[in-house]
């Protein structure tokens, strides 16, 4: 079966775009669906019983933004996450965000190492597909711990530090980084070639018409799941 075709960064900004214009979508409703897939491909990959201590490293951006959610749904399945957000901004959603995470008593921490050690899984919200250039300060060493520590990570939307279009880092602190799950947000980035583990897609939210005119698929969602498995590189299981 032909593997579903990807989105690249800009038609994915594009799309994001047009949902949040003539689409009438929040940001908050696509970032609510979106941290909700995540949050179940977690359950799909590992239950609460099994791997309960969830580290979830969330960046400035709404790859972050889909991790602070993912964490609130995860407490209410019964993991025990906790977050590394160390680059926060005034937006109001943010802040709401993680407002709620406060009030489920849910630890914030400052030592991504430390925390990394005591956890069963990492959850990357890093960086989604706006990632460009060199990683900046203080990533650096919380991309190489990711691709250097022995913790299974699942990847939001793109394994932090890979070039969208053109994938892994050849050097700098992500080479080497293969994370062990990857759920990409309403279809698979070009870097899906590259990737080699198992894979979902998420972000129930688009309609055949939306994706036929970017050019991907909608993928064969099951029931009420909010995300399905698909191969490494995208091919239909
Ligand atoms: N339609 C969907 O599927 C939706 C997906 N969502 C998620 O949103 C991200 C994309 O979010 P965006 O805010 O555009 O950008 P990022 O989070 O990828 O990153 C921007 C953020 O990161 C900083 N940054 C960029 N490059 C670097 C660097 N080299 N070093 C350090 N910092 C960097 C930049 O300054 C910004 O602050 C997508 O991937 C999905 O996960 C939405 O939640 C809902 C709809
Ligand atoms: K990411």
């Amino acid at each position: 079966m032909a593997a579903l075709r990807t989105l690249g960064p800009k038609a994915a900004a594009a799309l994001d775009e047009e949902l949040m214009s003539t689409g009438a979508y929040s940001i908050d409703q696509l970032m609510e669906l979106a941290g909700l897939a995540v949050s179940q491909a977690m359950f799909a990959l590992s239950p609460p019983q099994k791997t309960p201590k969830i580290l979830v490293a969330c960046g400035p951006g709404n790859n972050g933004g889909d991790g602070l959610v993912a964490a609130r749904h995860l407490y209410h399945f019964g993991y025990q996450p906790t977050m590394y957000f160390p680059k926060q901004t005034k937006n109001e959603l943010y802040q709401r965000l993680r407002t709620q995470l406060e009030h489920l008593k849910v630890p914030f921490t400052d030592d991504f190492i430390g925390a990394a050690g005591k956890s069963d899984y990492i959850i990357d919200a890093i960086f989604g597909f706006s990632f460009s250039g060199e990683v900046r300060e203080p990533f650096p060493a919380v991309i190489r711990a990711l691709a250097e520590g022995e913790v299974p990570v699942l990847a939001v939307d793109a394994p932090s530090s890979w070039n969208i279009e053109d994938g892994p880092p050849k050097d700098g602190p992500g080479k080497g980084y293969n994370p062990h799950a990857l759920v990409s947000m309403t279809a698979p980035k070009p870097l899906v070639k590259w990737f080699k583990g198992r894979h979902f897609v998420g972000g129930r939210f688009v309609s055949q018409e939306i994706a036929e005119k970017y050019g991907f698929d909608v993928p064969p969602y099951q029931g009420s799941d909010q995300v399905v498995e698909i191969g490494s590189h995208g091919e239909r299981l």
